[in-house]
């Protein structure tokens, strides 16, 4: 069994369960001089572990973790003039701190099954009671940010354990939505 490798210091010592009545909270970068703070009213939905490159991970860790809010469930409350897209041309516009690097979220706004949605890091909510993460995604990608291909079986075991279903790209009921709304696109399925 792996046992030294740190997936995420929210999964670490278990995945903690949320609270039903969780109402939303306020994200918050991690820079101590005026910290980037963003609203989000509601609970997070579709929370996963992300093993991508593109995807914001804590020191250390090798998986983010991440999930989805409706677009207008998202404020920038605070500092907001420090925030930079990183990658312009990708489907999910990460908004990061500068001074940081935190995501604090990522809208996605071109035509696609995620459109109208934004991706955010529930560990930056300074509130607890968020959904826990349910399944872990792009797992393979992580020996694309340098983890030895010899470590994987130890780590979809690590990802078990913790009840983090490992997939390498989405989870089966996320590539199936995903594709029934290509399908309906293209008119392969009636829409
Ligand atoms: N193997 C690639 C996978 C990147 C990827 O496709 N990431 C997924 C999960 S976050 C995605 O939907 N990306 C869209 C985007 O980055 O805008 C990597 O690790 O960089
Ligand atoms: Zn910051
Ligand atoms: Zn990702």
């Amino acid at each position: 069994m792996e046992s030294s490798i740190r997936i995420h210091p929210a999964v670490d010592s278990g995945v903690k369960q949320g609270r039903s009545d969780f109402q939303g909270g306020t994200l918050v970068c991690a820079c101590t001089d005026r910290p980037v703070k963003v609203r989000i009213e509601g609970q997070i939905a579709h929370n996963h572990a992300c093993g991508c490159t593109k995807c914001w991970k804590p020191d250390g860790a090798a998986f983010s973790i991440v999930a989805v809010v409706p677009h207008d469930k998202v404020t920038v409350l605070e500092n907001g003039d420090k925030l930079q897209v990183v990658d312009p041309s990708a489907l999910i516009q990460r908004h990061a701190c500068r001074e940081c690097g935190v995501h604090m979220y990522g809208p996605v706004e071109r035509e696609h099954a995620f459109q109208g949605l934004d991706f955010i890091h529930p560990e930056r909510f300074q509130e607890s009671g968020w959904a826990p993460p349910g399944f872990a995604a792009f797992v393979s990608s992580i020996i694309e940010s340098g983890v030895d291909p010899s470590r994987m079986d130890g780590i979809r075991s690590r990802l078990r354990e913790l009840g983090l279903e490992p997939y390498d790209c989405l989870s089966p009921a996320l590539m199936d939505y995903v594709a029934t709304w290509t399908a309906k696109k293209t008119g392969a399925l009636a829409s």
